[in-house]
């Protein structure tokens, strides 16, 4: 039997990049050697087994074969005559294919070391179609890699594959899956760009998609440069996602959260981004009843740190326009830290056995708080 490290953490490495996961392909073994040798086995679906001390992971060699759409319609293939080359030409691209000997030696069947120095994305083999989250795979490394371009045979089956509706196959929680990751690395732009080239971008968000149209053009321009602004300020998944649709209608926006079945906190957090933009377009020009009625709204009171994501989000949209700064935000949370240092308690207890009159009462101390600090600031 015979271990190698591949995909990437063999493509990271020539990279020069951090690996962070090693990931093995045995040759030549059987299940049973594996556990004589003292591996753990894990995989349901696939014969994986960990390290007895390192833990990583070490998989048979196999060979794949689709017999279904989605995710699930595959069978797979394992004996010790599965070849190292058998297993890497299943796998999703050139770059991603090479495989690294216990003597340290590449090997290289598919030409991912002149794809990785001419900063290529290419797919290996016909399989690439037999798994449409590769499309997805792709973009988010496109994000990570802003330097690749795709090869055009790539653009090309992507394309075909979105057209034969395979995209449409892939279940909502692995869509997000793949989104959220690429939305966190650095060039999210680069995602969206690659997702929208194949056609892909139209089925898993039509409603962006259409900022692409003739009449919108700088629309997606925007898009792209507000998701960047978000990618370079090191913001958390729920403010980068609020970033990328605040453009959107409410409707638009739940509509995308319901089919991809993101998270209630981007969810959230994007609704409310959206729906206070043009309210946050004007925060210094607001009285302190309307501020404290913005807090109230934005249930800023209870989620402060929302409320704070909140800005950042709208703070990417006007940087992404040009804006130098955004003032907005740390009047917003100046005003909101103020009125939240009002002692409710006491407000209350002030308010003795009335209890009908300890809501207006606190709201009327939170109005004064925030006019003395804007009398005290202006
Ligand atoms: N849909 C997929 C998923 C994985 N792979 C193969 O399995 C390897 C390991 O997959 P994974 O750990 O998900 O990705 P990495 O390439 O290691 O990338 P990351 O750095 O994002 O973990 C990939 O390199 C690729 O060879 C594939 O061909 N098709």
């Amino acid at each position: 039997m015979k271990s190698y490290v591949v995909g990437g953490a063999v493509r990271d490495a020539l990279l020069g990049l951090p690996v962070q996961d090693r990931d093995h392909v045995v040759v030549g073994a059987t299940p049973e050697a594996m556990l004589a040798a003292g591996f753990r086995p894990v995989g349901k679906d696939f014969p994986v087994f960990l390290h007895p001390d390192t833990q990583e992971e070490y998989a048979l060699a196999r060979t794949e074969r689709k017999t279904a759409p989605g995710y699930h319609g595959f069978v797979f293939h394992t004996a010790p005559d599965v070849t190292l080359e058998d297993d890497l030409i299943r796998r999703d691209l050139t770059i991603n294919a090479m495989a690294q000997g216990e003597d340290g030696s590449i090997v290289d069947p598919y030409g991912g070391r002149r794809d990785l120095d001419a900063r290529i994305f290419r797919h290996v083999s016909g399989a690439f179609a037999e798994d449409p989250v590769r499309i997805l795979r792709l973009a988010r490394f496109a994000a990570r890699f802003p330097a690749f371009t795709v090869a055009p045979e790539t653009a090309s089956l992507m394309r075909t594959m979105v057209a034969e509706g395979e995209v449409d196959a892939l279940v909502p929680e692995r869509v997000w899956q793949e989104l959220a990751r690429g939305l966190m690395e650095a060039h999210p732009s680069r995602m969206l760009a690659v997702l929208r080239d194949c056609g892909a971008l139209a089925r898993i968000m039509p409603e962006l998609d259409a900022f692409w149209g003739a009449a919108q053009a700088d629309k997606s321009v925007h898009i792209l440069r507000v998701i960047d602004t978000a990618a370079a300020a090191s913001h958390t998944l729920a403010v980068r996602f609020a970033a990328l649709v605040q453009g959107l209608a409410s409707q638009a926006i739940g509509a995308v959260c319901r089919r991809l079945k993101v998270p209630n906190d981007c969810r959230d957090l994007a609704l409310m981004t959206a729906r206070e933009q043009a309210t946050l377009a004007r925060a210094l020009a607001l009285g302190p009843d309307d501020l404290v009625t913005l807090c109230e709204r934005c249930d800023g009171f209870r989620k402060p740190e929302r409320f704070l994501d909140m800005l950042l989000a709208a703070e990417c949209d006007a940087r992404a326009r040009g804006a130098a700064a955004y003032p907005q935000r740390p009047y917003l949370a100046g005003a909101l830290a103020v009125a939240r240092a009002v002692n409710a308690g006491e407000v209350a207890a002030a308010c003795g056995a009335d209890k009908e009159q300890i809501p207006a009462a606190i709201r009327r101390a939170r109005v004064a708080a925030v006019s003395a600090w804007m009398e005290g600031a202006g």
